[in-house]
């Protein structure tokens, strides 16, 4: 990088440029009014009429102009600029001043600035709020440009974009999240095939895999990217309407050229340098497709840097366990649904304690395995440390504070890195030796000895040259130097040395000079315009012009300032050994940089071991602390577990001091039922009262499936999952008004996917289904779905509802089994004891439930009062007719005797339904449920 051509911001339009001498500028030349044309025609014209734009002006509005959808940060000294709309926007996004420099086509320029220094933290924001920037650096020295003649500007152009999905800082990403750009892609219509691609450029992990139109939206939004691209052909297809909503923000729209299938493998093998991507894997052409456009997307935003990515991988359908978005959000997987990570499954369980680890342990919690073999060395590797107490104490003690070799490796390869990233490196080499050192010799199973051999591997002469090169306190940026050790290198010890004499003798100068002049004050100072000075009091000045020896530079209201022709001497030495030295140092950085990217390969294999570590031990630690047990898993069909536990209730409860009641399930083929109703696994049907724990139940048991197939241990005593291959859970029931969708529309559309798509390995968590319409209708529809669950998808689930009367279903369905939550009644109050048995509960306890949370007293006596009636008038229409002879409804008990004119039958005859179409269908059933609704 050249240092920034001074147009500084300092004083009131006082600008130093580069060489040194202090201009007096009323405003920036660029935007000097006088030297505006009078009418520009349009931005980036360069020249208009017979008043050209200054150079600086055209040079801006044509960068704005290549880059017109993004906020452009032009650099001038030690801020980045915004002007015009860029400003406006910036100022009130960032809350930042907004100033007015020059004008262009007669009108003022607005014109707003953020500081180099702390101009991460803008970016964060302008980010977050969903602008994409625009960096402008000069691309060359100000004396190159200075050669060129007076008014020549620096060269300046975009280095870099930043958006959501492209961001390498430290200090813009969570160390413990991945930070995704998706590329989404399809081949050949609506019923093509659909494939994604999607990167963690600050790791450099690039993943490819086919999706379909079915999964599209939960295999997007299982990865929660930043950032996701789509062609603009493609995002104004109906198809990828919900999707594209859904995305909001993230969504960027991109031309299709970048997704040209035709050139996508070819430009794929030349970012790897391969002939061909057979080593890599097979794709299909939509994968190819998208592939190569997150390669040209990553072109775009980062322009000449070529980023470090890892080879694609392909992630194999059906490789993992399929949890749609709705079950991910109901179960709380990753954040709550109050949207915090705090809460959720992933912050529970995660004791990792680096930045790789919690990366990981998330991507696996994105896709659990369903292959037992996989599974299970995972597992071993959890046993081993959980079994090897020592052992996993002081691996924890060696990654503790580890530094994050991923994103240091990948700001250093796309040449945004410092000397921290190196120091990172060698750190984390370093501990990787202490780490193996650990590991070798102990019994490991699979994973963890591919991981020791990865250690192993560690490229040591590279570790030793950058411990042996590095000082011990490393600055963030390397253009001030003073990142090598000492010692390190001959000739930087030499210029070093000379200059640290140099500045030595400064030092004695000023003894010999106060000794001269015999003025005791006397100092000698340095400042950035008039380099080394001595500085006496006012008062003295004039005796120091008599001896001819003092040259006058500047009088101060207090003091008087002098140069001499042996500051100026010293001062020339000391800059030029500083050049010097800091010219060595940036070559023995370029070195290393490359050297470490020659062992690219080798380092992320570390990394990715010390992940490996860092997730077993993590999960170790946790089976341990919270007594967490192995489950068997394997390819039956078996659910059984024995005191489960809900780990994110236990660990809430926990900190409350009150204890988890645990419950056993078993879902596994029930014995003795043979025939077509025989094989599969079971249903049960779960009654009892509100708040008896039943949605607790309900989730707990598809979270230790979740936990069991992502290799971790999970809170039961005991554990047996035949690999579940999708997870539906429908617990909870919430709105989609973005999408337009009431609640219960939501829940059927839920419903529906559910019937659909569950196989005998999915396991269904459905609560109360049907609620939220009129009791009948809710309950012939949970009937159905039971049956339909039973007969037809023959899945393992869980069904609770409030709905006694389909207990009877156990009856008929040889594989369902009814269960309930049981409470104790005690002078009049519930006691609920989380206890979940065999049977029928024999009532709701709602009432009781609503005088807990606080409902006046007479609307609860007046429940208990319509409920008893209710319970004595037994089933049939007729049982809400005694309402008319409570107090409260003998009003309404005089209605007229005829009957009341009902809109919804006037509207019901007026329909044709052979007529209408399925929507138009659905629309005229909700006019007449608004009717009904209505209706007095
Ligand atoms: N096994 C358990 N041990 C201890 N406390 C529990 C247990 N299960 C649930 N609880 C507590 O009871 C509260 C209510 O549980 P939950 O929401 O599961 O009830 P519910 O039966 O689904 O109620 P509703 O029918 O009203 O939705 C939970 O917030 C939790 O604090």
């Amino acid at each position: 990088m050249f240092p920034p051509e001074s147009w500084g911001r300092q004083g009131a339009g006082v600008f130093r440029e580069a060489t040194g001498a202090a201009i007096h500028a009323p405003m920036l030349d660029i935007l000097r009014p006088d030297r505006e044309p009078p009418q520009a025609p349009h931005a980036g014209s360069g020249a208009v009429g017979d008043a050209a734009p200054t150079p600086m002006m055209a040079q801006f509005l044509e960068i704005k102009e290549r880059h017109a959808d993004c906020l452009l940060f032009y650099r001038m000294g030690d801020f980045y600029e915004l002007f015009f709309d860029d400003a406006v926007a910036a100022s009130a996004a960032l809350g930042i001043t907004l100033t007015k420099r020059g004008k262009h086509l007669g009108a003022d320029i607005p014109m707003a600035g953020v500081p180099v220094v702390s101009s991460d933290d803008y970016l964060q924001k302008l980010i977050g709020l969903g602008f994409r920037v625009a960096v402008c650096e000069q691309v060359e020295d100000p004396a190159e440009a200075k050669k060129r003649g007076g008014k020549s500007v620096v060269r300046r152009d975009v280095v870099r974009l930043v958006t959501p999905g492209t961001i390498t800082e430290e200090t813009l990403l969570e160390p413990g999240r991945p930070n995704y750009l998706m590329c989404l892609s399809r081949i050949g219509g609506a019923a093509g095939a659909y494939a994604i691609a999607w990167t963690d450029l600050s790791t450099g992990l690039f993943r490819i895999a086919q999706t379909s139109a079915d999964q599209l939206s939960a295999d997007v939004l299982a990865m929660e990217p930043s950032e996701v691209v789509v062609a603009d052909t493609l995002a104004t297809d109906e198809a990828l309407g919900p999707l594209v909503q859904r995305l909001g923000r993230r969504l960027r729209v991109e031309p299709a050229v970048l997704f040209d299938g035709a050139t996508a493998e070819e430009r794929l093998c030349r970012f790897f340098g391969v002939s061909t991507l057979d080593g890599f894997g097979t794709f299909g052409r939509a994968e190819l497709s998208a592939g190569a456009a997150l390669l040209a997307y990553l072109a775009r935003t980062q322009l000449k840097a070529h980023p470090p990515l890892s080879p694609p991988r392909r992630v194999e359908a059906g490789s993992y366990l399929r949890i749609d978005p709705a079950t991910r959000a109901s179960l709380e997987l990753t954040r709550t649904v109050a949207g915090k990570r705090q809460g959720s499954l992933l912050a529970t369980i995660d004791r990792c304690l680096t930045g790789a680890g919690s990366r990981l342990l998330g991507a696996r919690l994105a896709l659990p395995l369903t292959d037992p073999a996989g599974i299970s060395e995972r597992q071993d590797s959890v046993a081993v440390l959980a079994e090897e107490g020592t052992l996993r104490r002081r691996l924890r003690e060696c990654l503790r504070g580890l530094p994050d070799i991923d994103r240091a490796l990948s700001r250093l390869g796309l040449d945004r890195g410092g000397p921290r990233d190196l120091g990172a490196l060698a750190e984390g080499l370093e501990r990787a030796g202490a780490i193996a050192r650990e590991l070798a010799g102990a019994d490991l199973g699979h994973e963890l000895a591919e991981a020791l051999a990865a250690l192993e591997a560690r490229p040591l002469a590279l570790a030793v040259s950058l411990t042996d090169t590095l000082a011990d306190d490393l600055p963030l940026q390397r253009r001030d130097g003073g990142f090598v050790r000492a010692g390190a290198d001959p000739d930087l010890d030499e210029t070093r040395a000379l200059r640290d004499h140099s500045r030595r003798v400064v030092a004695e100068l000023q003894a010999r000079y106060a000794g001269e002049t015999g003025i005791r004050s006397l100092k000698v100072k340095h400042n950035n315009v008039l380099g080394y000075f001595v500085e006496v009091p006012e008062a003295q000045g004039p005796a120091m012009l008599a001896g001819g020896a003092f040259h006058h530079r500047q009088t101060l209201a207090s003091a008087m300032r002098f140069s001499t022709p042996e500051l100026a001497d010293l001062e020339a030495r000391i800059t030029e050994a500083g050049s010097k030295a800091l010219a060595i140092e940036l070559a023995l950085f370029s070195g290393l940089r490359d050297a470490v990217l020659a062992e690219i390969d080798a380092i992320r294999a570390v990394s990715d071991a010390l992940a490996v570590i860092d997730v077993s031990a993590g999960l170790a630690e946790l089976a341990v602390a919270a007594d967490w047990v192995r489950p068997v898993v394997d390819g039956t069909l078996a659910f059984f577990i024995e005191c489960g536990r809900h780990p994110v209730v236990e660990a809430a409860l926990k900190g409350g001091g009150q204890s988890f009641v645990a419950n056993d399930c078993d879902l596994s083929p029930p014995q003795g039922v043979s025939g077509k109703a025989g094989g599969a696994g079971a249903i049960w049907l779960i009654t009892g009262p509100n708040m008896g724990g039943k949605s607790t139940f309900l989730r707990q048991n598809a979270l230790i499936a979740v936990l069991a197939q992502i290799g971790a241990f999970v809170p039961a005593t005991k554990a047996h999952i035949g690999v579940v291959d999708r997870l539906f859970s429908r617990v909870g029931a919430s709105d989609d008004l973005a999408e337009g969708r009431s609640t219960f529309m939501v829940e059927m559309v839920e419903t529906a996917a559910i019937l659909n798509q569950a196989t005998e390995r999915t396991l269904v968590v459905l609560d109360e289904i049907g609620r939220g319409t009129s009791t009948y209708d809710g309950l012939s529809i949970a009937f159905a779905s039971v049956e339909h669950l039973h007969e037809v998808n023959r899945a393992r689930a869980l069904f609770a509802t409030h709905f006694h009367e389909m207990t009877a279903l156990a009856a008929r369905l040889k594989r369902l089994r009814n269960a309930t939550v049981r409470v104790k009644e005690w002078e009049g109050e519930v006691i609920f004891l989380h206890e979940v048995t065999s049977g029928v509960a024999d009532r709701s306890y709602g009432v009781q439930v609503a005088r807990l949370a606080g409902l006046p007293p007479a609307v609860v006596e007046r429940a208990r009062q319509i409920l008893s009636e209710l319970e004595r008038s037994g089933q049939g229409e007729k049982r809400t007719a005694f309402l008319d002879d409570l107090p409260l409804f003998s009003q309404a008990a005089r209605a007229p005797a005829a009957p009341p004119p009902s809109p919804a039958l006037d509207a019901l005859a007026a329909l044709d339904p052979d007529a209408l179409t399925p929507r138009e269908a659905l629309e005229a059933l909700y006019r007449l449920k608004g009717l009904v609704a209505t209706k007095p």
